[in-house]
């Protein structure tokens, strides 16, 4: 069974429908990325997995025991406030001083600790995120444009992080991003959403898909199959025998998926 199941999710915020009939599922161990113009209902999406807003219709069916670690878009720290990572990360479910310290090393930043929250780096910050996210050791991780403000450097490497926590934990990871070349190329999957789901598969299928190119554009085309190139050197390829790798898949193909549009 998969990790993560969605099925027919709607999400209403008042009268306004932010997502609907939206269908997806997560297997072990592959990253998945989001994609979607602005207001799309992207963080609708993560925020309704993590039970941080009700959803109006549809359900979401987790396997048992998963553990989801949430890395959110923003974080508002006080800058007034002295709090040290150290303490931000203990405010995590009570975490022990070992298992702060493994976190942060895994994210990249084992010295940071004693730190002040308010005196990180952009890239800093995002790795604490991180790491606060894996204290408690998820199956699955879902990170919310975790580059936001990252120069280009930076933000690949964070998703090279990103490669190697799943290949050393085995976690999967659902993502959100606008960096549409560096981490289509990182995915094993992409969901293209725009308040429902408009097409989804492997980057280079996705990336020529019509639904696709209607909303970015065939200017990205190339670029993604530039990186993809370079992906598949390195990885091969896998998609870690989850049951949507290949071919095709858009709404109107696909009636599980289908589209109110
Ligand atoms: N708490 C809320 N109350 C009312 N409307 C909301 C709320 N949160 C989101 N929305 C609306 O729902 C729609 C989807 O928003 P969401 O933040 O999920 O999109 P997004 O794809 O993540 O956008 P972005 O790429 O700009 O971050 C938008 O029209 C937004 O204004």
């Amino acid at each position: 069974m998969s990790l993560l199941d969605v099925r027919d999710l709607s999400v209403r915020y008042g009268s306004h429908e932010a997502l609907h009939d939206v269908s997806l599922s997560i297997d072990a161990g592959e990253i998945v990325t989001i994609v979607g113009p602005n207001g799309s209902g992207k963080t609708s999406l993560l925020r309704a997995i993590v039970g941080a807003v009700p959803i109006s219709a549809g359900r979401i069916k987790r396997a048992s025991g998963l553990i989801l670690g949430y890395v959110p878009q923003r974080l508002h720290i006080d800058p007034t406030m002295p709090m040290t990572v150290a303490r931000f990360l203990r405010l995590r479910r009570g975490a022990t001083r070992d298992q702060i310290a493994s976190s942060l090393s895994r994210a990249g930043v084992p010295d940071v600790t004693d730190r002040q929250m308010a005196d990180l780096s952009g890239g800093q910050l995002q790795r604490v995120l991180l790491a606060r996210a894996l204290v408690s050791r998820p199956g699955l991780l879902l990170l919310d444009e975790p580059t936001q403000g990252l120069d280009q450097p930076g933000s690949a490497a964070f998703y090279r992080l990103i490669e190697e926590v799943r290949r050393d934990t085995g976690c999967a990871v659902l993502m959100i991003s606008h960096e549409l070349h560096v981490v289509m190329a990182a995915s094993d999957r992409v969901i293209c959403i725009n308040g429902h789901v408009c097409c989804h598969g492997t980057p280079d299928v996705v990336s020529s898909a019509p639904e696709y190119r209607a909303l970015f554009g065939s200017g990205t085309g190339g670029a993604l199959a530039l990186y993809r190139h370079d992906h598949d050197h390195a990885h091969g390829h896998s998609h870690h025998g989850h049951a949507h790798s290949d071919g095709a898949t858009c709404n109107h193909a696909h009636p599980e998926n289908e589209a109110a549009d």
